[in-house]
């Protein structure tokens, strides 16, 4: 292939550092100098809309539908995606072919040392159900403000003082260059595919396909992989109030996965040990979850 090869990605920084690191990852793997690929930016639905909480907007594919469509019209020739933005199920013509190594899973508070010594009622800006229903199931007293938009936006309506503290992904910190932003949260089990990112290219392109899996990470895209099933078990998007991790221990997925209602009052948790590529394993744990489940909690998820 003598062409650039075209990556897709939204535009914002986040999103074009990660395609950075997805870039230098296909150089390295494939001794290409800088002429032989290209970076389409793409502004996304999700991007433009700002003010209101994901879910009103009535939102699948919110982060995908514009770079899905730039492949099918072949102005791209691969997208990247935060995998924690990539709705669970995807178009059939699509292949996830790679991942590059898992970042941080963890989220990192930042505006306090800790959830204890935020004060009494404290407000807390997040978008993400699981942060809400996590946060308030530790601290019943805090208020949820919403707060959308990309990472820099966030940092700086938490200075304006719009609210006490906000939770953002480490993963995205560090990608961004911020390592020293944050007190990580060990004890709160992070979104599905949080910290991973994907590439994705027409299940068709052959050759495309094979030059995305020679950087793929195994073990991320297996434990990912496992993630993914459980939210297909769920019902559940990136939209839902779910927390899970995959990770690989002693040569097995060892996944641990939550529901929760939106104020954390009520929530199943359960884990689950199981080979590579099994996908039933991680169903069945999403099927356990809402069997146990209390009736309003299992409705949340249509089940
Ligand atoms: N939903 C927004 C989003 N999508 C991916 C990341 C960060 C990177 C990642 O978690 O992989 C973020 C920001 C955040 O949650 O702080």
């Amino acid at each position: 292939m003598t062409l650039p090869l075209r990556i897709g990605t939204r535009a914002s920084p986040l999103a074009m550092a990660q395609t950075r690191l997805v870039a230098d990852a296909l150089r390295a793997a494939h001794g290409w100098g800088p002429e032989r690929i290209e970076i389409v930016p793409i502004t996304t639905s999700g991007d433009t809309i700002k003010d209101r909480p994901l879910a009103d907007i009535g939102g699948k594919a919110l982060w995908t539908k514009e770079l899905d469509r730039a492949l099918a019209e072949g102005i791209t020739d691969i997208s990247v995606h935060s995998m924690k933005d990539v709705e669970t199920l995807r178009p059939a013509e699509l292949r996830i072919a790679a991942m590059l190594p898992r970042a941080d899973v963890r989220d990192r508070l930042i505006g306090a040392k800790s959830l204890a010594v935020l004060r009494e009622g404290a407000t807390v800006g997040t978008a993400s159900p699981r942060r809400a229903a996590q946060l308030r199931r530790i601290r019943p007293d805090l208020a949820i403000t919403l707060f959308r938009g990309n990472v820099a936006t966030r940092l700086a309506r938490l200075d304006k003082g719009e609210a006490d503290a906000t939770l953002l992904a480490a993963a995205g910190l560090d990608r961004l260059g911020h390592p020293e932003i944050g007190v990580p949260l060990d004890d709160l089990l992070p979104a599905p595919s949080q910290g991973a990112v994907g590439i994705e290219t027409l299940a068709a392109a052959k050759r495309t396909v094979a030059l995305i899996e020679a950087i793929d990470h195994r073990d991320t895209h297996v434990c990912v992989a496992a993630e993914r099933c459980l939210l297909e078990g769920l019902g559940a998007d990136c939209h839902s109030p779910v927390a899970a991790l995959a990770v690989i221990a002693d040569g097995q997925v060892h996944l641990r996965a939550e529901i929760l209602n939106a104020d954390g009052s009520l929530s199943e948790a359960g884990e689950a040990r199981f080979d590579a590529g099994d996908g039933d394993a991680p169903r069945a744990l999403a099927r356990q979850l809402l069997d146990r489940a209390a009736p309003s909690l299992r409705a949340l998820f249509g089940a």
